[in-house]
């Protein structure tokens, strides 16, 4: 069953979210919280691209594997075509726009998302480039050029209030874009 009509319009009974930004904003911790307070499943793309070697090899110098956009894509399209995900990825720009009702960007202050990627281990090299990205806003201008702009909506993540606050933002926009939808269904 194809999930746009010939406006292109989907006809998801659940809206998908796609939750992106720098490596460390916090994507999968909300992304996680997230599945469980709501109806939406949540797909960690980091996890199924290494799970399915959905990729063409690794990046020595950069410490990361070479993502298949075109794997990738077959490998969702039937998953987030259903409706009901929250999907997490750094990078937003390979997935077709039909896909998303809402594109959240999380941000993260340079410190502090440098404290944290310290944390996890990154090399010198992969902490100085996601560092850049986060300063150069480039997952955001990704966004901004992938997605109509009034779908995309930039979160600040620096802290567990902050993670808070955007829980419920989700919870609240999840329902009344749930009824929407089923709304539309019903009386198409
Ligand atoms: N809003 C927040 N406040 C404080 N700590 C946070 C917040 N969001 C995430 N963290 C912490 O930051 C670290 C990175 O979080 P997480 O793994 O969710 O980031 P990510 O964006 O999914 O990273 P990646 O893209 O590499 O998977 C974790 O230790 C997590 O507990």
């Amino acid at each position: 069953m194809s999930d746009t009509s010939d406006s292109g319009e989907s006809d998801r009974a659940l809206p998908n979210i796609l939750i992106t930004g720098t490596p460390g904003t916090g994507k999968t911790s909300l992304a996680e919280i997230s599945a469980q307070a709501t109806r939406l499943t949540h797909i960690d793309v980091s996890a199924l691209v290494k799970e399915n070697s959905l990729h063409s090899g690794y990046d020595e110098e950069f410490d990361t594997l070479v993502l298949d956009d075109d794997k990738l894509v077959d490998e969702l399209e039937e998953k987030v075509s259903q409706g009901g995900k929250i999907v997490d990825f750094h990078s937003c720009e390979v997935f077709p726009e039909r896909w998303f009702d809402l594109v959240l960007v999380l941000r993260t202050d340079n410190t502090i998302l440098y404290d944290r990627l310290v944390e996890r281990g990154y090399n010198q090299n992969k902490i100085t480039e996601n560092i850049d990205c986060e300063i150069f806003q480039v997952v955001l201008e990704e966004a901004r050029e992938s997605y109509p702009e009034e779908i995309v909506v930039e979160l600040q993540s620096n802290s567990v209030e902050d993670m808070e606050s955007n829980l419920s933002r989700i919870q609240q926009w999840s329902q009344l874009e749930g009824l929407a939808l089923a709304h539309k269904k019903r009386w198409e």
